[in-house]
């Protein structure tokens, strides 16, 4: 194991940052000796291996969740160095808007100019700066150590940067950096709590204008999200699942147990399909597709964006209960494949084939459904909590593609409900163009009838912060849940 706070004594003379050959050419710590080649591994594997999964983020697109792992895996990393490894990663990940103007100020120039590799250690060294317990002494001398062996031309550069952000604290750096909350509140809360300012503006806007509810929300944005589990009615009785992983029920879903702590790791009922992980918000939305009343005939279920197959795990549940049968369609071909996977032995047969082809595909017949779900795609910015990067990563552009294939697959699960029936329209989004605007423009522009069923009617009775309906916003600081949102629509016609 690594010690994080022990480390050799070292003080290198400070350096004005930003001078010539900053982020590039020689070596300029002061330190004499030999430059590591680049690549050369640093003796602190923690740090290396968040590095690495930080770079692969940003240089690969890839996602911290899957690739850390794996880094830690190769690494054979556990115990305290996978755990201080994570933190690192994640922290770094979620902060990195606000250590950007952190380091910019202290460089004296946008990091956009500093080279890449440089750029990644300085942000994982300004985390462990400003929001760790690491000692001062130990985070500058690491980054420089880990510049040394990525960018060994900026070994010195990292060196007068980190000093220069080590000589004031995190709160009078917002201070200095932050836009007065008077005359900007959205850019204030955007820097001080490390989400992008359009992203601010739209969660603000979700909760109606309140600035001071939105500032609870990006707090609990970013806190690790727990892990739930669903209990598969029928399966598996919750308290029975709660004994066997020591965990606690859950607060509103009456089939959600609270893992405590770390992974799920080998838990029977999981590993024997009955039950699964998944977040509570998400348990509620599809526990209410079948909460409604529906008269008649009741056997023919409809998931129509079902990867990876959470919620067609728990519909398929009910269904073996109810005598329903559930047709999962996925278009994503390896997600189907996932589908499938999670649906073993309950009655759900799954599809890899386009949601919008109702009515035009003998597989889904126009009107052939009872019960319809639309868990559509959607900019995820419910769940930041477990995305750490996602937040920087989205753009507003992404809304427009995003929210035209909403509203046609409404649509189209529209004309797949019969007459009577009833569809649930669910994104992990609170962004209003995703929610109220891709619902209220699909059923504008649907020849057929449908009406709103309160959406607060198929929750738990008593669940509090559900708002004036017809619709439902979760919010991960009301209800420990992502954010999930819910529509209920019944076809009149
Ligand atoms: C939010 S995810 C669904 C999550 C899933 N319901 C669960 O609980 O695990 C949306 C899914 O819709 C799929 N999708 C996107 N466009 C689609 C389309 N035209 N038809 C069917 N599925 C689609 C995506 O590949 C993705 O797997």
């Amino acid at each position: 194991m690594t010690d994080h706070r022990a480390s050799r004594p070292h003080n290198p003379a400070p350096r004005r940052p930003g001078g010539p050959g900053a982020g590039r050419g020689q070596d300029r710590d002061g330190r004499g000796g030999r430059a590591p080649r680049a690549g050369r591994p640093p003796s602190d594997p923690a740090r290396q291996a968040a590095y690495e999964a930080i770079a692969a983020t940003h240089r690969d697109d890839a996602y911290a969740n899957l690739v850390l792992p794996q880094i830690l895996r190769d690494m054979r990393l556990g115990g305290r160095d996978a755990a201080f490894a994570t933190e690192l990663t994640y922290g770094t990940l979620r902060a990195t808007g606000t250590l950007d103007a952190i380091i910019a100020a202290a460089a004296g120039r946008e990091v956009a100019r500093i080279d890449p590799p440089a750029r990644d250690a300085l942000r994982l060294g300004a985390y462990q700066l400003l929001h760790t317990r690491v000692p001062a002494h130990a985070a500058v001398n690491s980054t420089v150590d880990l510049v040394r062996a990525v960018a060994p031309g900026a070994a010195g550069f990292a060196n007068a940067v980190m000093r220069e952000i080590a000589g004031t604290d995190l709160d009078a750096w917002l201070t200095r950096l932050a836009p007065d909350y008077e005359a900007d509140p959205v850019a204030h809360l955007a820097l001080v709590h490390q989400h992008p300012a359009w992203i601010v503006r739209a969660f603000s806007e979700a909760l109606g204008g309140d600035l001071a509810e939105t500032a609870r929300l990006l707090v609990e944005d970013n806190q690790p999200p727990p892990v739930h589990l669903c209990a598969r009615p029928g399966l598996i009785d919750p308290a029975e699942l709660a004994d066997e992983v020591g965990g606690a029920p859950g607060a509103f879903s009456p089939y959600a147990v609270y893992l405590p702590g770390g992974a799920p790791g080998d838990v029977l009922a999981l590993a024997e399909g009955r039950a699964h992980v998944q977040d509570e918000g998400s348990q509620l939305v599809a526990s209410a597709l079948v909460a409604a009343e529906v008269e008649g005939e009741d056997s023919r279920w409809l998931d129509l964006c079902a990867g990876p197959g959470g919620k067609a795990g728990l519909l398929g549940a009910f269904a073996a209960q109810r005598g329903a049968r559930v047709t999962a369609v996925e278009v994503a071909e390896h997600r189907a494949r996932l589908v499938e996977r999670s649906v073993a032995n309950l009655p759900v047969t799954v599809h890899a084939m386009d949601g919008r082809l109702v009515g035009d595909d003998p597989r889904l017949p126009a009107g052939g459904f009872d019960r319809v779900l639309v868990d559509a795609p959607c900019t995820g910015l419910g769940s930041l909590r477990r995305r750490p990067e996602a937040r920087w990563r989205r753009r507003p552009s992404d809304l427009p593609p995003l929210t035209r294939l909403q509203r046609e697959l409404l649509g189209a699960a529209l004309r797949a409900v019969r007459p009577g029936g009833v569809v649930a329209y669910v994104t992990c989004s609170p962004h209003t163009v995703e929610t109220q605007v891709t619902v209220t423009e699909a059923a504008r522009r649907s020849d057929l009838g449908v009406d709103f069923v309160d959406a607060r009617t198929l929750l738990p009775a008593g669940m509090p912060g559900l708002g004036s309906g017809p619709t439902v916003q979760l919010w991960p600081h009301r209800h420990g849940t992502d954010a999930m949102f819910l529509a209920a629509l019944r076809r009149t016609s």
